[in-house]
């Protein structure tokens, strides 16, 4: 019950040079935790490891106690991963592809369905649920890649640059939906360039900079280590000093 929603010890990972170079993390229980760091810094790469996607060359990833390495799949039905680039597949319509992710989940149908109706009603996808997914714009393809995350309803939300290509308006329901995951006990980690959003929605932000975290707490704490300001002013001071 005590252990965290993630643990990362000494989690490395090389690509010719360190793309995560001995990242030391945790997240607790029912936090919003924002991961920033300047384009390059293995934020994408760190979240890989920790949904499993990717082994780690050395170090751990434990998720709610659960080791990765050893029990897979104990671990990641424990998370939802929003990656930054998510796959689709064009031929299937939304209901279609819920269904198919529920089923990867072993979900039953009548446990699905209403969720995945419910799902895209929330996100607005309704009105379109039963057109092909390739010819959805890219808000829209977001929008279902999160309902499909979301279906088996796991306690740790990971979201790799959750608003990219969301209107005012969806960025809002996922905001919403974000804070009200917490507000019930969930655990949500993301990454954004969008540091107003850090800055909003965050309990605690861990910058990393060329795989190593190099800063890490409220922003209180991070403003206290610095010349203080906005949460932009403190990354580019914390970024550019590393
Ligand atoms: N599959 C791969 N093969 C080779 N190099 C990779 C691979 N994936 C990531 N890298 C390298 O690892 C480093 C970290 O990349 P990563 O995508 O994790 O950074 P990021 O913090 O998510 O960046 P961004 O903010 O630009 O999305 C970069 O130097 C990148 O070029």
């Amino acid at each position: 019950m005590t252990s965290p929603a993630l643990a990362l010890r000494a989690l490395r990972k090389n690509f010719g040079r360190p793309a995560v170079d001995g990242l030391d993390l945790t997240v607790r229980r029912g936090e919003l935790y924002a991961l920033l760091g300047p384009n390059g810094a293995g934020k994408t790469t760190t979240l890989r490891m920790v949904t499993g996607l990717l082994a780690p060359d050395a170090g751990q990833v434990e998720v709610f106690g659960i080791d990765m390495a050893r029990d897979p799949a104990a671990a990641k039905r424990r998370i939802a991963y929003l990656p930054d680039d998510p796959m689709l597949y064009g031929k299937l319509k939304p209901t279609e592809y819920l269904e198919f992710v529920a089923g990867l989940w072993g979900l039953r149908p009548e446990q699905a369905e209403p969720e995945a109706r419910r799902l895209l009603d929330w996100l607005d996808l309704a009105g379109h649920a039963h057109e092909l997914t390739e010819g959805f714009s890219r808000g829209m393809k977001q929008k279902l890649a999160l309902a499909g995350a979301l279906i088996h309803a796991p306690e740790l939300l990971i979201l790799d640059e959750p608003l990219t290509g969301l209107d005012a308006a969806a960025a809002r329901q996922v905001k919403d939906l974000l804070l009200a995951h917490v507000a019930k006990g969930g655990t949500v980690i993301l990454t954004t360039h969008i540091l107003e959003v850090a800055e909003r929605l965050a309990q605690r932000i861990g910058i990393i900079r060329q795989g190593r975290l190099i800063a890490e707490g409220t922003l209180a704490e991070l403003r206290a280590r610095t010349l203080g300001g906005s949460l932009e002013d403190v990354f580019l001071q914390l970024t550019e000093r590393a």
